[in-house]
């Protein structure tokens, strides 16, 4: 190490500059975070691109760290197709164990507040915090029923439901056949990891419409 390293490691000066570097371009990374086009997805490191885009399917975040790899992505579509695919790639029991990460609608996770920032911004948008108390009994003994017989929850993207879908869906599902129900539970799936993507990284394609 030459003189000039040595004096700039010890520095205060240099060390108090470096610390206000970092702090200015974890700001920057935070404040265009809230809607980054491609190129700054394709950028990020893989810490950032896991912990920003990591609960696009909920609790799993190995998928978007298996995906990372597959950069650069040519656009919102070919990112979203990379999950999509690694979740297809998955053994049925795979598939069903991404299920099983997924909470309750109206269930104890919401009740206790427990839910990530995201479930709870679906779930309270399709009104499940505002269920009666019939209602909220029913969605109860229904999504155990469903439990007892496919082995993962109920699940539906709140986004696109309201309560009284909610309830018709979750009555006339349960009544599937189990790998058809796997299959449509899996589509749901990805219906909420668009629109948790589509809340992060900006959508082209939309807006040519
Ligand atoms: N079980 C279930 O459908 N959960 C959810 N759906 C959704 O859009 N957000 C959820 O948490």
């Amino acid at each position: 190490m030459n003189s000039t390293c040595v004096q700039e490691v010890i520095s205060p000066c240099c060390l108090v500059r470096r610390s206000i570097n970092t702090v200015v371009q974890l700001l920057k990374r935070v404040l265009a975070h809230k809607n980054m086009d491609m190129a700054t997805v394709n950028a990020l490191p893989y810490e950032d691109f896991v912990n920003l885009l990591g609960n696009v399917v909920e609790k799993c975040p190995i998928i978007t760290a298996a995906v990372w790899s597959g950069r650069p992505f040519l656009n919102f579509a070919a990112l979203e197709a990379a999950i999509s695919e690694f979740i297809d790639a998955l053994p049925e029991s795979g598939k069903e164990g991404v299920l099983r990460c997924h909470p309750d609608l109206a269930g104890r996770d919401l009740r206790g507040g427990t839910l990530t920032r995201e479930s709870r911004e679906e779930q309270t948008g399709a009104g499940m915090d505002a269920l009666t108390s019939a209602e909220a009994s029913r969605v109860t003994r229904l999504n155990e029923e469903y439990k007892e017989r496919f082995g993962f929850p109920f699940i539906i993207c709140a986004r696109l439901s309201d309560k009284a879908t909610v309830l018709r869906q979750l009555s006339e599902r349960r009544r599937n056949e189990r790998a058809v129900e796997r299959a449509r539970a899996v589509e749901e799936v990805k219906k909420i990891c668009r629109l948790r993507l589509q809340a992060l990284v900006r959508d082209d394609a939309q807006n040519k419409l």
